[in-house]
């Protein structure tokens, strides 16, 4: 029983609501990215969860108890919350030994971790010299170092390079894949959409969404289907006499709004109207949240968030 559960949950600091009553569980076997704007109460969720902060009502739990009551709690639980967590005056090395004496891990580990994120060869280098991304593969070493079956990472591409992010998705969808619980909270919607199977949207405290990536984005984006053709007036009578609307987006393209591919070539082929291109628009997670959060960011500018889309085919990013 590895999940993490989270059961009304409220966190005040003085009259702040920053948490309104947070339930939610995050299950083993998946990668679940946290989202929400800023504000929302991911780190204060976060914090509370490990143990750094107290809950003003509700519990949070890892493995059915809360982190603190855990002995040795790294082996239960890898955390990367501040990549400045590591004292300047350590080396890597010295900084992860210290860490396994205290939760009892073998020292065998420390070498291990330091290969697995890459800072094998700067494992004797002091803390201090070390850039923004090395630094995080050493909080992402330290989350690793106790092999936990739960992993909570906020926001781990921090100053990774882009072959950081590619080597850190694929960590993250190897751990999820060895049943681990992995929850990763983030503002990249790409990165999230590469990596999560399950979305989890904070809102001024509140949960706005706990859905599989699929449903989230079949949910929170229109069907929308993209045709090119030569004949743009006979494709649109055409669509019309099946009550749909084509809007031209230029050079022989259309967007059909509320229905799919196959539908819309139905009624083309009907009418004799040729296809030159036909594909179901795939949504983009950036979309889908925008469209959620509109109006529960706190610091939202006050233009309305985009309802225009971001057009990806083929990919959810
Ligand atoms: N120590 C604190 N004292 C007072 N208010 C706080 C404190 N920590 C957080 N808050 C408030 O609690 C709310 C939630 O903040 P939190 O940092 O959890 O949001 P977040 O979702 O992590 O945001 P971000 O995406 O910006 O990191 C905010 O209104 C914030 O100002």
């Amino acid at each position: 029983m590895t999940s993490i559960d989270i059961r009304d949950l409220v966190k005040e600091y003085g009259t702040t609501r920053a948490l309104a009553g947070l339930t939610m569980t995050v299950r083993p076997g998946r990668v679940t990215g946290f989202l929400g704007p800023n504000g929302a109460g991911k780190s204060t969720t976060l914090r509370i969860l490990l143990g750094l902060d107290r809950a003003t009502s509700g519990t949070a739990t890892v493995g059915g108890r809360p982190y603190a009551l855990w002995d040795r709690p790294l082996r239960h639980v890898g955390a990367l919350l501040d990549a400045a967590a590591a004292h300047p005056a350590r080396t890597a090395r010295g900084h992860l030994l210290a860490l396994a004496h205290s939760n009892r891990i073998p020292r065998g580990r420390v070498t291990t971790v330091l290969e697995e994120t890459g800072l094998a060869a700067v494992a004797r280098r002091r803390v201090r010299t070390f850039s923004l991304g090395m630094r995080q593969r050493l909080g992402i070493a330290a989350a690793l170092l106790g092999d936990p079956p739960v992993l909570i990472l906020d926001e781990p591409t921090n100053g990774l390079d882009p072959e950081g992010i590619v080597w850190l998705r694929d960590l993250a969808r190897r751990l999820a894949g060895e049943g681990r619980t992995v929850l990763i909270s983030s503002h990249l919607m790409g990165e999230v959409a590469a990596t999560a199977d399950q979305v989890v949207v904070l809102g001024r405290g509140r949960l706005l969404a706990d859905s599989p990536m699929d449903a989230f984005l079949a949910e929170h984006t229109p069907a929308r289907v993209r045709v090119r053709t030569t004949e743009g007036e006979r494709l649109r009578t055409a669509l019309a006499d099946g009550g749909l609307l084509a809007v031209p987006d230029g050079d022989g393209r259309w967007t059909v709004e509320g229905t799919e591919a196959a539908h819309v070539g139905a009624l083309a082929a009907r009418s004799g109207v040729p296809i030159l291109e036909l594909a179901d628009e795939r949504a983009s997670l950036e979309d889908a949240y925008l469209r959620l959060t509109a109006g529960d960011a706190e610091f939202a500018a006050t233009a309305t968030p985009t309802t225009t889309l971001t057009t990806t085919r083929g990919a959810r990013a």
